[in-house]
């Protein structure tokens, strides 16, 4: 069997939740040093930074290695895709961003002081994750990816002007709610070609179609409650066809999941999905803009080990 590697890798996004990420450090760094922990801490530069560093630090070591992202969803998004081929990673999680769906869906810690007891004891599983082929790009990603105008939503949140404002007065994910409500008078919802396992649904006025790994996404939304970690499986939410009013209640459902109720709120499950736009609109997965209109995503059964708090099956 392999060795555990002593010391843990953390890498920190400082800008990550309007800067909180370097707070959540220091407290976790004084409880580290005061305890004696082996660890080694890496600040990012700039975008796709963590990516690098990640891909680093594994290939100098075949013992398990312990990599912990310090921000939010992007920053683990990062370190899932430089991590992906490596089968000796372990992957956690300090929530200091925004959002913070993948500590909210996957590794279940409610705090700081509690992750790292987790990290310490070392509990971890394999779980399945997505590949993406976008635009000649492929990728990986942990929670979920989304192909409408949940894309646009954070494509244009993370350019806005208002955002440092938000988060100056600590309410950052009203850009979001700001940014949605805009975008309800001017988005135009198009029309999509839906392949799932080879089932074709040919989609009209489609809002957002989200392929979720996981129950959670946009921080806090149960976008797909039946979303099991282990199962080879991804989960389709296609929303189409529905009224402006009618789509207000399905963000408000979404925080229960309770929009899977409600018409033309369609739900699917398979290996391989595919989606194909007709016009032109973004792609996030994780949260981050990779690419726009068409898609191949595929599931990566039991690619990756995390640390994880809560039952084995999800
Ligand atoms: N040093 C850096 N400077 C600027 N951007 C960075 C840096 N390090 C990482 N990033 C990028 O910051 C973005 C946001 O990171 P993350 O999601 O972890 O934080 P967040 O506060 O939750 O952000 P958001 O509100 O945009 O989701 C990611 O795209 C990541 O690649």
């Amino acid at each position: 069997m392999q060795r555990l590697n002593e010391t843990m890798y953390f890498i920190v996004n400082p800008m990550a939740g309007n800067k909180g990420s370097i707070k959540t450090w220091k407290k976790v760094e004084e409880i580290l040093k005061s305890e004696d922990v082996p660890y080694e801490v890496f600040f990012t530069k700039e975008k796709g930074h963590a990516l690098r560093l990640t891909k680093e630090i594994l290939s100098q070591t075949n013992q398990k290695t312990r990599m912990i992202a310090v921000g939010g969803d992007g920053t683990l998004h990062e370190l899932v895709n430089g991590a992906a081929e490596f089968p000796h990673a372990i992957i956690g999680s300090l929530a200091a961003g925004s959002g913070n769906d993948y500590v909210r869906g996957v590794q279940k810690t409610k705090s700081a002081e509690e992750a790292l007891s987790l990290f310490r004891d070392n509990v971890v599983r394999v779980i399945d994750i997505g590949q993406f082929e976008t635009n000649g790009q492929t990728g990986y990603f942990m929670n979920s990816l989304g192909m409408g105008i949940d894309a646009e939503i954070s494509y244009e949140a993370d350019r806005s002007p208002l955002k440092k404002w938000f988060n100056l007065v600590k309410a950052g994910k009203l850009i979001y709610l700001f940014i949605f409500i805009k975008k309800l008078f001017t988005y135009r919802p198009s029309y999509m070609n839906l392949t799932v396992d080879g089932s074709v649904h040919q989609l009209k006025k489609v809002w957002f179609i989200v392929i979720a790994n996981q129950p959670y996404f946009g921080g806090g939304m149960k976008i797909s409650p039946k979303s099991k970690l282990d199962d080879g499986m991804l989960d389709v939410i296609a929303v189409h066809d529905i009224s402006i009013m009618k789509l207000l209640t399905v963000f408000i459902t979404v925080l229960w999941g309770g929009h899977l109720n409600i018409n033309n709120v369609d739900f699917f499950s398979g290996k391989m999905i595919q989606i194909k736009n007709f016009g032109s609109v973004k792609i996030q997965s994780d949260g981050e803009i990779v690419g726009m209109d068409e898609v191949a995503v595929e599931v990566m059964k039991e690619k990756i080990c995390v640390m994880f708090k809560g039952r084995i099956s999800l």
